[in-house]
């Protein structure tokens, strides 16, 4: 896509000073940052170009005033789509940004870095058992309670329904889990059945049914491709949710187990019809009823992990390939992953619904019990 800079000067000079205290870019910074970007040796890239062509227009012509172009012609129609999406930014606003996107620009070459005018990494506040941030398209959310093995507690369940459901809407073209540490997580955290009062048992069970339907929902509606990068051993039902992943990439350390026989419990995250379908049905039993720990080879083989990489170079390679990913077509990515899971979302929601009836049951149980108060008495680890 070629955009000549050239186009700047031609424009006609439109109004000479900002008039209010919040409009600091005079028509002589704007017209500096022009000749400026002339100055730049590296091309910084066809998103930045139609970012800047779109807020020269507009400061120059107000919001956008042409026909849309026809589809098949695509440099104009990204250029015009471009202009029209800023809507009615005012044109001071318009320089203020073209001036300031033209500063960092310059900054980022005397600086020696990159000049994709990629936004850096931006944190996503209000959680605290994982950490959400977004970069190059990606939107992370990464499992953070290392020193519990990154177990899921009720706190985290709830904060990563509210990051799927905020990453679903926000700017990114993939959504990324993973953990913080050595594990990837142990599961659900065995806490979330201690200091429960007998007569408060029912409630616990109902509300944790409850809160397990919503999450698994989360996964199983979500919009973009979700990729789950599985950097150490996973555990119950982070391993169950990888079946609800549109792909599966795992360090060479990583192992995968489904305890729930041992723990008195019964599979969830969807795994008791999608694991059939994925590994088949033989397979799906040594894992789900019998307890089987996968080792990241097994699982590949299985077909429950997508590509296996040495742990050395894990985050290196994973990263530099959802990066390139991350570049293609964000709606067109979409449209396909949601034609892929609307076959079966109506299936899923369903399977979900069951798992968690008959989980509720279990959580009643005594075989569940006496798993529970064995792992805190130190009887008993996976
Ligand atoms: C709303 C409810 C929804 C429920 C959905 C149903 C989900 C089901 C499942 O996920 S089943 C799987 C449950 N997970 C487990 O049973 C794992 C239990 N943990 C272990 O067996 C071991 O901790 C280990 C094998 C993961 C790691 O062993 P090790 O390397 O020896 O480390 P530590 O045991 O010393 O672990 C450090 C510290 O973390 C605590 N911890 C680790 N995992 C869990 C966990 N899942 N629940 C609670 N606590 C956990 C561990 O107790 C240690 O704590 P301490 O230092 O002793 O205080």
């Amino acid at each position: 896509m070629e955009f000549r800079q050239t186009q700047a000067v031609c424009i006609p000079a439109v109004h000479l000073h900002m008039t209010t205290a919040t409009m600091q870019v005079s028509q002589k910074d704007f017209e500096k940052a022009q000749e400026q970007l002339k100055l730049l040796k590296k091309d910084p890239g066809n998103e930045t170009k139609l970012k800047l062509y779109a807020l020269f227009k507009q400061a120059t012509e107000g919001p956008c005033n042409s026909p849309k172009p026809g589809m098949l012609d695509f440099v104009k129609k990204a250029k015009w789509d471009a202009w029209n999406s800023l809507g009615n930014l005012s044109q001071d606003n318009a320089r203020q940004k073209y001036t300031e996107l033209v500063s960092s620009l310059i900054s980022a070459e005397s600086a020696g870095q990159t000049k994709d005018a990629s936004p850096k990494e931006s944190r996503h506040g209000g959680y605290e058992t994982i950490i959400v941030s977004t970069e190059n398209n990606i939107t992370k959310i990464m499992f953070n309670r290392p020193e519990r093995k990154n177990a899921i507690n009720h706190q985290m369940y709830r904060e990563i329904i509210k990051a799927l459901h905020e990453a679903g809407k926000d700017d990114s073209t993939i959504a990324v889990i993973t953990g913080n540490g050595e594990y990837y997580t142990s599961g659900n955290d065995l806490n979330n059945f201690a200091n429960v009062k007998p007569n408060e048992m029912e409630k616990m069970a109902k509300d944790g049914a409850e809160l397990l339907k919503e999450f698994v929902s989360s996964f199983i509606d979500f919009p973009k491709p979700l990729i789950a990068v599985v950097n150490g051993p996973a555990i119950g039902i982070s391993v169950t949710l990888l079946g609800l992943c549109d792909i599966v990439y795992a360090s060479d350390r990583a192992t995968f187990h489904t305890p729930f026989s041992q723990l008195g419990q019964s599979p969830e995250g969807c795994s008791s019809y999608l694991f059939p379908k994925i590994m088949g049905l033989a397979k799906a039993n040594e894992m789900l009823l019998f307890n089987k720990k996968l080792t990241a080879a097994q699982a590949y083989a299985w077909g429950l992990v997508t590509e296996v990489f040495p742990d050395g170079t894990f985050q290196k390679e994973v990263w530099e390939r959802l990066k390139a990913y991350a570049s293609l077509p964000k709606n067109s990515l979409a449209v396909s992953k949601q034609l892929l899971r609307s076959m079966e979302k109506e299936k899923l929601h369903a399977v979900n619904s069951k798992e968690c009836e008959v989980l509720k049951e279990r959580w009643l149980s005594d075989e569940c019990l006496n798993a529970i108060v064995s792992f805190f008495q130190r009887k008993s680890k996976l």
